[in-house]
């Protein structure tokens, strides 16, 4: 089956922003930034402290399920950067797009909350990250994913994931040519 889309996973601060953006360029994707799509209402919950529930992320996610299904029946190949804990929310997620592929950032708690406290103006306090970490249901046994290792640098999780979809079957032969930043 064809992969039509990407979604980089994982907790907050595990580096999902800067590897979907990376690999969007690297492949001509579309970048969505899932954060932007987070009602005001739940950025304001996350700001104060309080874990999201599966309610709250319940709209946000059909909205981004909607926007992959957009971007693939534009001809575009979008890869979205959207935290996606729970089996079920990526079920959500492939209700947009069949076939939907994860690159999921694998990092520990404490590597995650060193970051998160590193940036003090975003709206997701590193209090929450333990909830982040609570509500993580790791992809593992899931078809079309494709665990990183956080740490490494982003031009190299890029550059893993990218191969990785190159050799998945149907992958469109637009990716084929893969950019020299990430070839090395
Ligand atoms: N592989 C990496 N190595 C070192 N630092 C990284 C790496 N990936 C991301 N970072 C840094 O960690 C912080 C979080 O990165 P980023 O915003 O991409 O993560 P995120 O998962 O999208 O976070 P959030 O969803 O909480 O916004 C940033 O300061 C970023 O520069
Ligand atoms: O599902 C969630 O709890 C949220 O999407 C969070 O993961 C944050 O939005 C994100 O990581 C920003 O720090």
């Amino acid at each position: 089956m064809t992969m039509p889309a990407l979604v980089v996973m994982g907790v907050a601060g595990c580096g999902k922003s800067s590897v979907a953006q990376a690999i969007a360029d690297a492949i001509g994707g579309t970048l969505i930034e899932g954060d932007a799509y987070h009602s005001d209402d739940n950025v304001a919950k996350m700001s104060a402290g309080e874990p999201l529930t599966d309610e709250d992320r319940a709209g946000w996610l059909a909205r981004l399920a909607a926007l992959l299904a957009e971007d693939i029946a534009h001809g575009r190949v979008p890869v979205l950067a959207c935290s996606a804990l729970k089996a079920r929310y990526r079920d959500v997620l492939r209700g947009g797009a069949q076939g939907l592929g994860f690159v999921f950032l694998d990092l520990t708690r404490e590597a995650a909350a060193a970051r998160v406290a590193a940036r003090p103006h975003h709206f997701m306090p590193a209090s929450l990250i333990d909830s982040q970490f609570a509500a993580l249901e790791r992809p593992s046994d899931e078809a079309c994913v494709f665990t990183a290792d956080a740490t490494l640098p982003i031009a190299d999780i890029a550059a893993q994931a990218v191969r990785w979809m190159q050799q998945m079957p149907g992958w469109p032969t637009q990716s084929a040519d893969m950019p020299k930043a990430l070839s090395a």
